[in-house]
């Protein structure tokens, strides 16, 4: 398909299908993947083509698909002067469950999430963690098959992030509800996707398995908050400490280190001489960046097929 905003392009000639467990649709900001939820969920038509969520035509069977899929939008939605309690029964039954059903369900969608207490206070008063659980939870609320996180960690602090991506693995692996949850951070997905999708200016670039993007080269890629400026202030930090580094992407890779060079520790301590914070240090395995390197543009391909 494809979605023009008058003279912008948001996603040219896409064609991609989506399966069952965790499916990251990875890509800058503005690479399309806000565009194509809201084209899925029938909020937006496409300019060209077409798509069906679970068997349904976005066009014709909007309602049937809202039914059935859950979402958590990118941006604040929440009522401040409404409790996480209230807003997810209320959403619970908008969705067509009868009252004592939806106050049930809401009861339990908010302790998995982790709202415990904190759920009978207005939402205005929130940090961003508990307000991306509500966000969470309101979409899970009516018991969906298929659920679209739009930037789940957005705004969240390491450790935040790390909570939220586990609850998002346990979306589909111990739900059983298929997801589809987006992230600018090329990396963090990787841990809890089993398919990737990246997306770059509207194109796709590659969709696969996650295996698929690994293979172990000996060295390191290191991840930390920020821009340009932060990742090469870490690479520059690391070169004097006695490391080869290079840029890659929003990452730095570190060559296989020296003999007896304790590198984990040597990134750890520099990113904290210099106050980043790191989102992680793993083996260079990870290919979605070599993906964004790479200027082939293979719009087109498609993943193996399933609910979406
Ligand atoms: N309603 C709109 N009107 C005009 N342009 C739009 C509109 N919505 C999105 N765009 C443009 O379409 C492109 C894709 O935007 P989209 O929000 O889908 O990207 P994204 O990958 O979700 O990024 P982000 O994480 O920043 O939201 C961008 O160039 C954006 O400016």
């Amino acid at each position: 398909m494809t979605k023009r905003f008058g003279q912008v392009e948001a996603l040219t000639d896409l064609t991609v299908s989506v399966g069952e467990g965790v499916t990251g649709l990875v890509g800058a900001n503005g690479a399309g993947k806000s565009t194509l939820i809201k084209i899925l969920l029938g909020l937006l038509d496409p300019t060209d083509g077409t798509a069906r969520v679970l068997g349904h035509d976005i066009s014709s069977q909007a309602q049937e698909i809202r039914r059935l899929v859950g979402y958590m939008p990118e941006h604040d939605c929440l009522p401040p002067d409404v409790s996480a309690s209230d807003f997810v029964v209320h959403m619970g039954r908008m969705s067509g469950l009868p009252a004592t059903a939806a106050r049930e369900r809401a009861a339990d969608i908010l302790r998995h999430v982790g709202l415990d207490e904190e759920r009978y206070r207005q939402m205005g008063g929130y940090s961003t963690g508990m307000k991306q659980r509500a966000k969470l939870a309101q979409a899970l609320v009516h018991d969906p098959r298929l659920v679209f996180l739009d930037e789940p960690t957005n705004g969240l602090d390491p450790a935040a992030r790390v909570d939220m991506l586990h609850l998002v693995q346990r979306i589909g692996r111990d739900f059983g509800i298929a997801v589809l949850v987006t992230s600018h951070l090329l990396g963090e997905l990787e841990r809890v996707s089993d398919h990737v999708i990246v997306l770059d200016g509207g194109h796709l670039l590659r969709s696969s398995a996650t295996a698929d993007f690994l293979k172990h080269t000996g060295g390191l890629l290191v991840e930390v908050i920020g821009g340009d400026a932060e990742r090469d202030q870490l690479g520059e930090a690391l070169a004097r400490a006695g490391l080869t580094c290079h840029p890659r992407g929003q990452l730095v890779a570190v060559d296989p280190p020296p003999q007896g060079l304790a590198v984990h520790d040597v990134v750890r301590d520099t990113a904290a001489d210099l106050g980043l914070a790191l989102v992680r240090i793993q083996p260079d395995q990870a290919h979605l960046e070599d993906v964004f390197m790479s200027s082939s543009t293979t719009a087109g391909a498609a993943a193996p097929g399933g609910p979406a």
